[in-house]
């Protein structure tokens, strides 16, 4: 398989299952190659006539079809269209999973797969029909990726594209396919890139990324102390499905329900666990609110800043989430909090957002938290300055270390965003930094590694506020973690920042900085 299936998540999968009867074949290498049944290299269609074949279209692949033509048609987010279209059509647990493989798949591979469809084609792919485009995608990532027989993978294409687009389409989707799968996907990639002698154009395509985020995550390795070298292993674990992280939240749930469905203790920080029995709604600890599914990542930041000792020992009543919305980091900060006997206010501008930052806290004591609903700017009003012990500022960004988790988004953002999120960063922090008391602790969060959403920001912040003073972030990570994580801390000054990565700990890349308030 190549790197933009689910099967080679981060954790070893106990039930693969081979969609289409047959065994996968695997190189020296243990990549499964794609071959059909001849052993040759030749590949084997179905001999009968497409119109002879199954009319009904499979309903796992027309499941994805559904939801890439959302993602393209209505800007919609894949990670919330699949699960309704998978109740809809009453997928069983094993379709839903393969129909998840080929959403997923699909459209983190939609810069190789579109790259080879261009040389199958006879005219440019923006010519085409969408619809027709995103069924040539979903039978590319068959052939190329997954561990589906060509025959399988060409004729419920073919099937299904007569069924949603026409006979005409799947007649154009028939003959492109067949080219696709003459060659594997080393095969190809290695054609696309001869020639091509920049690096950062040759990894952008081979590893399916925008060229701008690939020179973006190159630089971000170097800003945060480690190797431009790791940037194929970065590349490679943003194609990958991470696996659902769940947390338990302190004083409020337990994981012996997940642990008795088959999840394992979680390696980087305590109360969390790996699932990959499914459908987590299917947890009752889950429907509750007791347990979370959260990234390990965001576990640890959300720890680190609860966990710090406050520089003074002072007073520790007040905390602050300034950027809640959907609240995954409120509710483990309120958990803590009500352990430690302070209260948490859940701060977040946007409606709908608030409301599920209310819904997240739903386990844990109301009188242990609130919900603010403003822009977080005005907590640098004259009225908070000084009214909190602990601030959290998970701003929003690009989201660059959250690829993997949303497959769909690298295709979508543009440098400019970035652009345009920094200053709103830099804004909020000073926000936090007027709203927490002199002695307290602000937690400045993205999920990105990008320089000018982190270490840019950082210095900023130091160079124009003389009252803020950069904390031994890595320290307070090693603390709030179980032990063994390695390889985050980047020494600044007297102080230091983290960077998380998925090719290396297993999470999104999250950064943080903890600084606190001198005067
Ligand atoms: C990265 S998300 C926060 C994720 C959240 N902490 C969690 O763990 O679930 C950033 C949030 O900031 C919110 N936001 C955007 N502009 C803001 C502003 N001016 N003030 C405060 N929050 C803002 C967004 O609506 C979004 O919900």
């Amino acid at each position: 398989m190549s790197e933009f299936g689910q099967g080679r998540s981060d954790r070893p999968r106990r039930n693969e299952s081979n969609r289409g009867g047959e065994s996968p074949r695997r190189n020296d290498a243990g990549r499964t190659r794609n071959r059909g049944g001849s052993g040759n290299g030749a590949r084997q269609f179905s001999a009968s006539a497409p119109s002879a074949r199954n009319r009904r279209a499979d309903q796992a692949r027309l499941t994805a079809f559904e939801v890439l033509r959302a993602v393209d048609e209505h800007d919609a987010y894949a990670n919330l269209v699949l699960p309704a279209r998978i109740r809809e059509h009453h997928l069983d647990r094993r379709d839903a999973g393969f129909a998840t493989e080929l959403t997923y798949g699909a459209l983190r591979g939609q810069g190789l797969y579109d790259a080879i469809l261009a040389r199958c084609v006879d005219r440019p792919l923006d010519q085409l029909d969408p619809a027709v485009l995103d069924a040539l995608r979903l039978g590319a990532h068959q052939l190329l990726a997954m561990r589906v027989p060509s025959h399988a993978a060409l004729d419920e294409t073919v099937s299904l594209a007569r069924m949603v687009i026409g006979a005409g389409a799947s007649g154009l989707i028939n003959a492109v396919l067949r080219k696709v799968s003459l060659k594997d996907i080393e095969t190809w990639s290695s054609e696309l890139v001869e020639g091509i002698d920049d690096e950062n154009a040759a990894a952008a395509l081979v590893h399916s990324h925008p060229e701008w985020i690939v020179r973006a995550l190159r630089q971000a390795l170097v800003a945060h102390g480690r190797d431009a070298s790791e940037l194929t292993d970065l590349l490679a674990a943003d194609n990958l499905a991470p696996v659902v992280n769940l947390v338990a939240l302190p004083g409020v749930g337990f994981l012996d329900e997940a642990l008795d469905q088959g999840a394992e203790y979680g390696t980087l920080v305590a109360d969390s666990a790996y699932y990959q029995g499914g459908d987590i709604a299917r947890l009752a600890s889950v429907r509750e609110g007791s347990t979370r599914v959260q990234d390990a990542g965001s576990q640890l930041v959300a720890r680190a800043l609860a966990g710090i000792a406050l520089p003074d020992g002072g007073e520790d009543s007040y905390w602050l989430d300034l950027c809640a919305g959907p609240g995954g980091k409120a509710a483990l900060l309120a958990a803590l909090a009500t352990i430690h006997g302070a209260r948490l206010t859940a701060n977040e501008p946007a409606e709908h957002r608030a409301e599920l930052v209310s819904k997240a806290l739903v386990a844990i004591d109301p009188d242990t938290w609130m919900i603010s609903v403003r822009d977080g700017r005005e907590y640098g009003d004259e009225e908070f300055s000084g009214g909190y012990d602990r601030v959290m500022v998970d701003a929003p960004c690009s989201g660059l270390g959250a690829l993997r988790r949303r497959p769909e988004s690298r295709w979508r953002k543009t440098p400019k965003d970035v652009a345009e999120l920094t200053v709103l960063q830099g804004q909020l922090l000073d926000a936090a930094l007027s709203a927490v008391r002199v002695g307290g602790v602000v937690a400045y969060v993205t999920c990105s590694p990008h320089p000018a959403e982190t270490v840019a920001v950082v210095d900023d912040l130091l160079a124009r506020n003389k009252n803020a003073r950069l904390l031994d972030t890595g320290a307070a990570l090693e603390a709030a973690a179980l032990p063994g994580l390695t390889g985050a801390t980047r020494t600044v000054g007297t102080g230091s920042t983290i960077q998380l990565w998925p090719h290396i700990h297993r999470t999104d890349a999250m950064f943080m900085a903890l600084f606190t308030r001198t005067a």
